[in-house]
């Protein structure tokens, strides 16, 4: 569906991402739906995200029935525009509890929009619940957020000596990526085991602490927990996608053959056109502290943390301690503002910034919170760190979370490390 220029208005707010806002665009022509995803001109971070997304999807365009489809993109002298197709099952992420064969679809889906993903050289690199999203047709969902995916043939992708550019969300991130070491079609795979035991539970892989949950996933031998209603078939599915050596992931071409996700057959789900699968209805399966600078937080938050492994608190005591809070940040401003606003419908708060220090960046378009127990906004942004709904947050852990010396680990993060 191409969507001319200037021939639709903006609906509602659908949802909120750290790099832009996604509404419900209306054709003038025949009141059709479709999603706008914008990000302001004025962000440079938000623009170069969503012109990759926008160039990736290109590349992408119509391949898969498992691919959130791509209508187009327009600008105005502020924003950009990119328009997607309107899925408005809302995402798997908060699904936990649901049946399980529903769940398998679900993978089924994923794994089939990964595979033509990384068909294409693209690593998604931002693989979690939130960027799955359900449509009109029960059982089926679709891959989106291509704002993080690179081409795994882009010289500064190849260039890993010089630069290692890990993209993601650290709840979901593989270890070889939290570590900076490398991200590929693997750690994609990884990121897909912690979507499909968030499938289960409805909350991520990972507890959230912050810096501790960095290096549990980058620098322990531990992998997640895995739900306790999951078959011994679904386990050992898990076993595969989640194994800490990348090398011994499966692909999606093998995961497509496990046992697990054998009963969701192509013969179940039409994929000669990717038009087809909207028709199709049916799943049969036959089976704190005193006031404190941003880093020196994030410093105290690894201390102490990583006793006997200095080279994790190196790299994650590292990154802490070389990082600042943008404290004007765009995202801050708009999350505590939206957030005041029930009526706008935004799912998710979004990003403070970190920028450039001596080589080294890390960004995390996330909200960390460092507010204490004033309403006012200019308190906010000093004292305290805790979570930003005041405990344990999305990570939806319950009390073991506990809601201080918090990162949010579930949003989108970017670690860029420069070697000289
Ligand atoms: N095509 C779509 N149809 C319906 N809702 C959508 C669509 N695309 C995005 N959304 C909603 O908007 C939210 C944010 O979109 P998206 O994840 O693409 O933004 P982002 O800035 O890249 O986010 P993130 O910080 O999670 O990486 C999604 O979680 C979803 O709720």
């Amino acid at each position: 569906m191409e969507v001319e220029n200037s021939k639709w208005v903006r609906g509602k707010m659908i949802g909120k991402g750290s790099y832009g806002s996604v509404c419900v665009g209306i054709r003038e022509s025949d009141g059709g739906r479709f999603a706008v995803k914008t990000a302001s001109k004025q962000s440079l971070q938000s623009l170069e995200s969503l012109e990759n997304e926008i160039k990736i999807l290109r590349s992408l365009s119509s391949s898969s029935p498992f691919i959130v489809e791509y209508y187009g993109d327009d600008e105005t002298t502020s924003h950009r525009n990119l328009h997607l197709e309107y899925l408005p099952g809302g995402d798997v992420a908060r699904i936990g509890g649901v049946d399980v064969e529903l769940i398998r679809s679900y993978a089924w889906c994923l794994v089939k929009a990964l595979k033509e993903v990384h068909s294409k050289g693209v690593v998604h690199c931002d693989i979690k619940g939130s960027n799955v999203l359900a449509g009109p047709t029960h059982g089926v969902v679709k891959l989106a957020d291509f704002g993080s995916s690179k081409f795994v043939n882009d010289q500064e992708f190849q260039d890993q000596r010089c630069k290692i550019v890990s993209r993601g969300s650290p709840l979901w991130m593989a270890p070889e990526a939290v570590r900076g070491e490398a991200q590929g079609f693997e750690s994609d795979i990884w990121s897909y085991g912690c979507t499909v035991i968030e499938m289960f539970t409805g909350v991520p892989a990972w507890q959230d602490n912050g810096a501790r949950t960095l290096f549990k996933i980058g620098y322990s031998s531990e992998l997640p927990e895995y739900p306790k209603n999951v078959s011994e078939l679904g386990r050992d599915f898990l076993d595969k996608c989640l194994n800490r050596n990348p090398e011994q992931r499966w692909s999606c071409d093998q995961l497509l053959q496990h046992p697990f996700l054998v009963p969701v057959t192509v013969s179940k789900i039409t994929e000669s056109t990717p038009r087809s699968i909207l028709d199709w209805n049916n799943l049969d399966f036959s089976d704190d502290e005193e006031e404190s600078t941003p880093s020196s937080l994030l410093s105290s938050w690894c201390d102490g943390l990583f006793e006997g492994e200095s080279s994790a608190r190196d790299r994650v005591g590292k990154l802490a301690s070389t990082v600042m809070v943008n404290w004007e940040s765009d995202g801050w401003e708009e999350v505590r503002c939206l957030r005041s606003k029930k009526e706008e419908e935004v799912s998710e708060g979004t990003s403070s910034e970190y920028s450039d220090f001596e080589g080294v960046s890390w960004t995390i378009p996330t909200w960390i919170n460092l507010s204490s127990s004033s309403n006012d906004d200019n308190d906010e942004r000093s004292s305290s760190v805790s979570g930003a709904d005041g405990g344990g947050g999305r990570c939806g852990h319950g009390d073991s979370c506990g809601g201080g010396d918090m990162i949010d680990t579930t949003e989108r993060i970017n670690i860029e490390i420069w070697f000289k």
